[in-house]
């Protein structure tokens, strides 16, 4: 079988004061080659490589949560989460996982986005994204949960959009957007489903620095990881939670009820009716 996980090693130095030498033992028979992991010095690359769009399917989304799993397992103590194809992010959730769906796929999907957003939303691990394309909805999610957001300048947007497609945000992804932009431009990015150019998404918070290349982007998103990796990781970690413990614990004490709520939601004729005109309107752009 092919080698599930890409990844390069080189020498591996700790750049911590107070972290043990980082070395990464991936374990690249169990991951999948949707995310790519590179070690660096003192922290990991984790990019996502679904061609076209990196669509998060439940295969991805696995990948995703599996790769940091191996991350923490080799208790490294930072990433940088990026795509690895050109011009994209991530595109969100993959539609075609929503639409049509059979009921076990369909739960078994959102349940695994729900493990990987605790798992991204509450990591140990300091964490930069590094937006070098479109992140609409999930794709926004994911940048969300990192610590800090560096976006490649351009023609991509990013946003929650999910009112565009018909289907509402959950309130976890809601929760994860009002600590990121505040509540009155949360109320009303929702309600429109926008999607910020780079330099909107600037001015609102959405991102923390946007960089004219992938080149400079990558540099300060590199650098950026670094400074938050000089802090102590204890007193680090404790004050992100104390921004983050009240969404996740509110997503811990009622996956069920929130997964039963997406299920019914998204099987009604018309979400489904929905999905399959924006499906279609994507297609027909080709
Ligand atoms: C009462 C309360 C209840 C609450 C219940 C909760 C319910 C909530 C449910 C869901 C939440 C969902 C969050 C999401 O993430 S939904 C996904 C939103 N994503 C989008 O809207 C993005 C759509 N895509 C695009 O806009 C573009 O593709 C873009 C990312 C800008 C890239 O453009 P471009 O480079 O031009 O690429 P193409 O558009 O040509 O796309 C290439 C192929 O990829 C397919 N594609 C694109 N996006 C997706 C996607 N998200 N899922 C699946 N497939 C996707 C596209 O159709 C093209 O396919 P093909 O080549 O076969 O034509």
């Amino acid at each position: 079988m092919m080698s599930l996980v890409t990844f390069t090693r080189n020498n591996a130095l700790p750049l911590l004061r107070t972290s043990i030498t980082v070395r990464i033992q991936l374990n690249s028979a169990s991951l999948s080659s949707l995310v790519r992991l590179e070690e660096k010095q003192g922290y990991a690359v984790v990019a996502m490589h679904k061609p076209p769009v990196n669509s998060l399917s439940l295969e991805m989304i696995q990948a995703l949560s599996e790769s940091l799993s191996e991350l923490e397992k080799n208790k490294c103590k930072g990433f940088i989460l990026t795509s690895a194809c050109p011009g994209i992010f991530s595109a969100g959730l993959d539609i075609r996982e929503m639409y049509q769906p059979t009921e076990e796929r369909l739960k078994e999907f959102w349940s695994s986005l729900q493990t990987l957003w605790l798992q991204l939303y509450g990591s140990k691990m300091a964490s930069v994204a590094l937006i070098n394309g479109h992140a609409p909805a999930g794709g926004c999610l994911l940048a969300m949960c990192c610590d800090s957001r560096i976006m490649v300048n351009g023609k991509s947007k990013i946003g929650l959009n999910e009112t565009k497609l018909g289907i509402v945000a959950p309130f976890w992804f809601k929760d994860t957007f009002v600590n990121t932009i505040g509540v009155r431009q949360s109320e009303r990015a929702l309600q429109l489903g926008s999607l910020f150019t780079p330099d909107e998404a600037l001015k609102i918070g959405l991102v923390d620095r946007v960089l004219p290349d992938p080149e400079a982007a990558t540099a300060v998103a590199e650098s950026e990881l670094k400074e938050f990796l000089q802090i102590p990781a204890m007193a680090r970690y404790l004050s992100k939670m104390r921004i983050r413990e009240a969404a996740l614990k509110d997503l811990l004490e009622n996956r069920e009820k929130d997964l039963n709520t997406f299920v019914n939601f998204a099987t009604t004729d018309a979400v489904q009716k929905g999905l399959g005109i924006y499906l279609q309107s994507l297609a027909k752009k080709n």
